[in-house]
């Protein structure tokens, strides 16, 4: 796991936003070969939605061959309601860029089986190659997606009960109505997550400070489905400074140090060591090769 101290919640925006931006372009994505990025909602992603826009409008990137699977959707709420996460992924990414809407793909919380929903997700994920990059937030417990505390760590997609600490922080959203809050939603799993080639983190202000601690000092545990990243072989924590807050000095010294090594040998602090180090003549990417400078150092 790498974990990346910002000072401020948009510079780690920024940060991931740059990051997806040459991961995109580096791969070149075609018809027959698109990008494949898994997305999430909430507060946290929005300014890396902000920026990803910017770059679009700037001509930087195109998310023509970039195929997109989101993390999760309330059961129940009607799609075109404000808060149900189809209008959250229109309203402040997809209307404002050129995807195509077939490659679009978002759990439909109101199918008529829920059950065959979540497994012909889980088969279109299969359909396309798997999973690139999913980007995530997490909840103040520790949650990725909605695999609340308790989640099989080996879990796939699924109806997902709502914890209670995730429904009051999720009020917010429906005028403080902890009642207006759905009790279930759909959720691909922490296995599900697991399985893209790269799992990208936003984690910001001090509500998540205790779950960035338990997931990266931490062991791993189903009680903070976050840590489970400490299995996988290219995950990156992205945080602002409030997100540090529990823990300890020594940490994100290490980390802020590693970063440093980096820079040192010449990559820029927006390029991934692994992008500079494992990208083919090609520009496309490739497994690094052993005793190559991987991310995990
Ligand atoms: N299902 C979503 C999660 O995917 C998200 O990570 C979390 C945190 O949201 P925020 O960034 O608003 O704190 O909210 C919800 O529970």
């Amino acid at each position: 796991m790498r974990l990346i101290v910002r000072e401020r919640p948009e510079q780690a925006a920024q940060y991931i936003a740059a990051y997806i931006v040459k991961r995109i372009n580096a791969f070149s994505p075609t018809t027959e070969r698109p990008f494949v990025l898994g997305l999430p909602t909430g507060s946290s992603p929005l300014p890396i939605y902000q920026a990803l826009i910017a770059a679009y409008t700037r001509g930087e990137i195109s998310f023509q061959h970039v195929v997109t699977f989101n993390m999760d959707e309330y059961v129940g709420l009607p799609r075109d309601h404000p808060e149900s996460y189809h209008s959250f992924m229109y309203n402040n990414f997809f209307r404002h860029i050129n995807i195509d809407v077939k490659n679009v793909n978002l759990l439909d919380g109101n199918a008529t089986s829920l059950t065959e929903e979540c497994i012909a997700y889980e088969a279109k994920i299969k359909a396309v190659g798997g999973i690139e990059l999913f980007l995530g937030g997490v909840g103040s417990d520790g949650h990725i997606a909605f695999n609340e505390p308790g989640s099989s760590l080996a879990s796939r997609t699924r109806i997902k009960s709502l914890a209670h600490e995730t429904i009051i922080a999720n009020a917010r959203f429906f005028n403080g109505d902890i009642d207006a809050v759905p009790r279930m939603a759909l959720t691909v799993g922490v296995q599900t997550i697991m399985d893209a080639r790269e799992v990208v983190i936003i984690a910001t202000g001090v509500s998540k400070a205790l779950a960035i601690q338990q997931a990266v000092e931490g062991g791993i545990s189903h009680l903070c489905t976050l840590s489970a990243l400490q299995l996988h072989s290219s995950s990156m924590v992205v945080v602002d400074e409030d997100a540090t807050m529990e823990l300890k000095m020594k940490t994100v010294r290490y980390f802020t140090g590693v970063e440093r090594t980096i820079l040192s040998k010449g990559m820029s602090s927006e390029t991934p060591p692994s992008l500079t180090l494992a990208t083919s003549n090609d520009g496309t990417w490739r497994e690094p090769e052993d005793g190559e400078l991987t991310p995990d150092i």
